[in-house]
């Protein structure tokens, strides 16, 4: 019986020991306020509840108001320092490898793979980003694909046309991945429309806390996963089988070169590489070019000097159905400007993840080592304090001295050692796409769905509009009708 009762005493003492433990964490110093949450679950549920597509996550918003920019709480089991200070957030990202690395949750790595692009470190990824931006660096862009981007624009938004009625979160995926799928494997149009239907599956699943249960978005992400990778491994078999297909000289063949040398790149590593690069390649930038002809339609303002613009480009040259030059794309000084809007109010990326390698002393604070990082780029881009009314797309608060791809106050494609690989690809892409769409088509909203952050970005039942080929006589007011 006294056995008994020390036992359940003990049990009892162990548990109230264990959640004090959780509650206060220990540190070499003063951890900022906060609230590390239940148990294990931490404050998971909320982090991850769906939450409208205007306006800073709830989450963050109610911990920041409480507890100022940097707070710590607990995400899937980890302990984290979350924070909205710009300041913080520019020193993580300048000092990657040094005090902080890049990190992303166990279920993120299973679900990209092991041993991939976002798992990887130091001299590897170092070698990694290099391979991908000899495929899509700005070098590589201005001298090979602009033109094949150009047409491969000019020929999707021509068949939007032609149907009429278009989901412009969903034939955006189709018209980069087809692209992007037949420079990195070679793939023909029903191949990379086969590999996309396998994304959609992934992709629901990628950012939502990781239950892999059947029913869940999370295991129906990794059999999406699991079947995008057969198709990608199939393809790879059958290339290196095939000494014809090996003379395509493509990124597949650079690549496979690369295994063949036994120097740094594995297989798996070229697998799982090829499987990330392709899903960064079309869902972030067709969720920018969706939620971009959103925030057109809701400002009807930009649309007329984003269409002088490009008239006057069109004006300007001979040949007025040659592809888009470099110079031309150059030029775009309102474009970029638009872009650069597009993406701070979309924040196609909520949270960057770090992992904190030794003990930080800032802002008064200690995070200690182990720990996780969590910057967060929509509190920064919504602060009045860094954009004069921060709600409102307006292009025209950029200069041109700020349209760079990272600052202190502009954190769309990250930054530091781990800056968007293919910021200028996207870039490119969405500019392109304006320019045949302001000077070849008319448009208008036909069902703006419902589109909630998880809090990855996601539209519930896609964003239609209708869209039809310009008359000539067509003036600028009408575009948008
Ligand atoms: C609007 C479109 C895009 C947005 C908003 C975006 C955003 C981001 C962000 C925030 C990061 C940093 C992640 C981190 O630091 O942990 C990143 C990394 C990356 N992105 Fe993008 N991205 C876009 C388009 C693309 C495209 C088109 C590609 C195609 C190749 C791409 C490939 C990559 C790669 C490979 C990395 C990892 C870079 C590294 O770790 O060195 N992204 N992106």
């Amino acid at each position: 019986m006294w056995l008994s009762l020390l036992a359940v005493a003990l049990i009892v003492v162990g548990f109230t020991h264990w959640v004090y433990r959780w509650r206060n964490p220990k540190c070499k110093g003063l951890l900022p306020p906060g609230s590390m949450g239940l148990p294990i679950i931490g404050e998971s549920i909320e982090y991850f509840s769906s939450h409208p597509l205007e306006g800073i996550p709830p989450f963050i918003q109610k911990r920041t108001a409480r507890y100022g920019k940097l707070f710590k709480t607990s995400l899937v089991g980890h302990p984290v320092v979350l924070s909205t200070d710009p300041e913080v957030n520019y020193y993580v990202f300048q000092q990657e490898e040094v005090l902080f690395q890049c990190w992303y949750t166990k279920s993120a790595i299973e679900l990209t793979g092991k041993d991939g692009f976002l798992d990887n470190k130091g001299t590897v990824h170092k070698y990694l980003r290099n391979l991908v931006l000899s495929l899509v660096g700005p070098d590589k862009l201005k001298h090979n694909h602009i033109s094949e981007i150009d047409l491969n624009i000019r020929k999707h938004l021509h068949r939007w046309a032609g149907q009429g009625d278009v989901d412009v979160k969903e034939a955006p995926e189709i018209m980069l991945i087809t692209f992007m799928a037949e420079k990195i494997l070679g793939c023909n149009e029903e191949k990379a429309l086969e590999l996309r239907e396998q994304y959609r599956a992934f992709m629901g699943g990628f950012v939502c806390f990781p239950i892999n249960l059947p029913g869940t978005a999370y295991h129906a992400s990794l059999q999406g996963r699991k079947n995008a990778m057969k198709m990608i491994k199939d393809i790879v078999k059958e290339r290196k089988t095939s000494k014809e297909k090996r003379k395509k000289q493509d990124f597949l063949d650079h690549l496979l070169y690369e295994v063949d040398k036994e120097t740094i790149l594995t297989e798996e590593n070229a697998l799982n590489t090829i499987f990330a690069v392709l899903f960064a390649a079309f869902e972030t930038t067709s969720a920018a070019i969706a939620l971009g002809l959103k925030f057109l339609n809701d400002h009807p303002q930009v649309l007329p000097q984003l269409m002088e613009e490009h008239e006057n480009i069109v004006k300007n040259r001979e040949d007025k159905e040659a592809a888009i030059s470099w110079a031309e794309y150059k030029s775009m000084t309102f474009t970029h400007k638009v872009v650069n809007e597009i993406v701070r109010l979309a924040n196609i990326v909520p949270g960057i993840f770090r992992k904190v390698l030794k003990d930080v002393k800032i802002k008064g604070f200690t995070i200690p080592a182990g720990w996780i990082v969590v910057v967060c780029p929509p509190s920064v881009h919504l602060d009045s304090n860094n954009y004069e009314d921060p709600y409102v797309f307006n292009p025209w608060r950029w200069k041109e001295e700020e349209l760079h791809s990272a600052s202190k106050k502009f954190m769309a494609f990250g930054g530091g050692l781990r800056l968007c690989a293919g910021a200028d690809l996207a870039k490119l892409q969405i500019s392109i796409f304006l320019h045949y769409l302001v000077t070849k088509y008319r448009w208008r909203m036909k069902k703006e769905g419902n589109i909630v952050r998880t809090p990855g970005l996601y539209f519930v039942d896609g964003l239609h509009i209708h869209i039809s080929e310009r008359n000539k006589e067509d003036d600028k007011n009408q575009c948008i009708s």
